[in-house]
């Protein structure tokens, strides 16, 4: 029997200070809370999950023309991505698929950037899929940016610190489709395995099914669905950039049998080529940093290559950034 862990649940209507002064403590302590009164209103969160649902149940070979991309936009397929590989014997027992928000033309300038590029979208298939995905990440992008002035805050930064980091910022929209199939932590199979997030910030927003672990001092803890909130929890880009101050924590999906589970993380990351270093605000008189600044894409495309077999197989180069040769602890 796995003990649950509630989150502090953060009323984002409330007075910013006091906000604030929830976030700075969620975030030095696991870095996972939920959001209340966050203005994404239901009926675009049930449309999303309608839409979810009937993508999934396309078929494969229908799924696979929409196939991930050397951008890693578009679909993985059931056991494509094996998030940590020393600990499983599959692949992670789920289905996903990635787009990117703002959408980005083929022929734009930004383009030219990695993971940045068009949308796949099932428009020859499913028509209803893009309007209702639109309007929900237009929802999620405004709600992740006030997200990130309020993070600016709790660090004891100018609300604005971010604004230049974030000014045609990475997001990706994720719905995951977990399997009818038990986790079996034991042999080695997981909804999703062990694993931090990479970006800034994940929105998380599930179908209330049970599933979702995270590590608390090193024990695995049960995070019970709260209604009507979403999740949030810290990247390892923000860990960075607080000089480990705010964590990014370890978490993982374990599946309980006979039903299937629908959830959508919302990855918040900035400008792919921002640089992340250490916060003036974050060092300590006598301490230094922990890490070497890295861009955004240099850090991101190790971690696809290392947990995607599909991205891996397209030999995606790596972002030619001089910090990524130097990914090495200081
Ligand atoms: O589906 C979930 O509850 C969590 C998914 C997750 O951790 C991820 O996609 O990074
Ligand atoms: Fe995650």
């Amino acid at each position: 029997m796995v003990a649950a862990l509630p989150l502090p649940v953060i009323d984002l209507s409330r007075d910013e200070k006091e906000v604030v002064t929830a976030l700075r403590s969620a975030c030095l302590d696991h870095g996972f809370f939920c959001v209340s009164k966050h203005g994404i209103s239901q009926e675009v969160i049930m449309q999303q999950f309608e839409e979810s649902k009937k993508f999934y149940a396309l078929d494969l070979e229908t799924k696979m023309k929409y196939e991930s991309d050397h951008n890693n936009i578009g679909f993985t397929p059931m056991g494509e991505q094996t998030l940590d590989p020393p600990n499983q014997t599959t692949g992670d027992t789920k289905e996903s698929c990635y787009l990117r928000w703002p959408e980005v033309p083929a022929d734009s300038e930004l383009a030219k950037l990695p993971f940045m590029g068009p949308n796949k979208w099932p428009d020859a298939d499913l028509p209803s899929f893009r309007p209702v995905f639109e309007a929900y990440m237009t929802a999620l992008a405004d709600l992740s940016a006030r997200l990130t002035r309020l993070l600016a805050l709790a660090l004891h930064l100018p609300d604005t610190w971010f604004d230049d980091k974030f000014d045609h910022p990475f997001l990706t929209c994720r719905p995951i489709h977990y399997a009818e199939q038990a986790s079996n932590p034991a042999s080695g199979v997981f909804g999703a395995g062990a694993h931090t997030d990479w970006g800034f910030t994940t929105l998380l927003i599930t179908d209330g099914t049970p599933g979702l672990q995270l590590n608390y001092k090193g024990e695995w803890l049960d995070v019970p669905p709260v209604d009507d909130a979403i999740v949030v929890n810290l990247g390892d880009l923000l860990q960075r950039w607080t000089n480990d101050q705010f964590k990014s924590t370890l978490h993982r999906v374990v599946t309980r049998s006979s039903k299937e589970r629908y959830s959508c993380a919302f990855f918040v990351s900035p400008n792919v080529n921002a640089l992340v270093e250490c916060l003036p605000t974050c060092l300590k008189p006598g301490e230094t940093p922990k890490h070497k600044p890295i861009t955004c894409a240099a850090y991101q495309h190790g971690k696809y290559l290392e947990t995607h077999s599909g991205y891996a197989a397209l030999g995606a180069t790596a972002p030619s950034t001089p910090a990524c040769e130097e990914e090495a602890p200081l």
